[in-house]
């Protein structure tokens, strides 16, 4: 079954629990794929978010289903130390699968607005699954077992880095 995504959002996705390439491990659940080519460096969503107090976060959040669907996100304690909450990404920035050897988006947070950018990293094929990084600290066993681990400070930070924007 597949679910449109076009609505709200000029790219051309789809949700879906299937990967057309057989090749590849498919991750589980739902996750997005490409209806279309996608030239490299489209943006392909711009997420608002939610960040969450960090009490907010250990006391509740960590004990939910929610807990899998929020982000690393950098915030300043009262005495000014910095910390890492959570934040909630609404929209698509919430179904993207991660993938080490697959990875072809890259996502950029922007603190003072409280929104994520993803972008592709590469040329992307239609029906290809849109995969970010979630660094290198998994919540879950990936996939794709016979992928190698992530390095260790890339937690998404500066993903935008890694390609060149006009
Ligand atoms: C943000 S959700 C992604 C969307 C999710 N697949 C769904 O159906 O709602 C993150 C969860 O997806 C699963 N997931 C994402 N990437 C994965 C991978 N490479 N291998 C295994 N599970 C993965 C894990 O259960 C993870 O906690």
């Amino acid at each position: 079954m597949l679910y449109p995504l076009l609505s709200t959002n000029p790219i051309p996705l789809f949700l879906s629990h299937q990967t057309p390439f057989k090749h590849l491990t498919p991750t589980p659940g739902r996750g997005v794929f490409a209806t279309s080519h996608i030239p490299a460096k489209t943006i392909i969503d711009v997420c608002p978010v939610l960040v969450l107090g960090l009490e907010e976060n250990v006391k509740h959040i960590e004990h939910t289903s929610l807990y899998h669907y929020t982000y690393n996100w950098p915030t300043t304690v009262p005495t000014g130390q910095p910390r890492t909450t959570q934040a909630v990404i609404f929209g698509l920035g919430s179904m993207f699968n991660h993938s080490t050897q697959n990875q072809n988006i890259v996502w950029e947070r922007d603190t003072r607005l409280q929104i994520i950018t993803y972008r592709a990293l590469r040329d992307i094929e239609a029906g290809e699954e849109l995969c970010i990084s979630y660094g290198s600290h998994l919540t879950f066993v990936e996939a794709d077992t016979s992928a190698v681990a992530a390095v260790e400070e890339d937690d998404g930070i500066e993903q935008l880095n890694q390609i060149h924007i006009d």
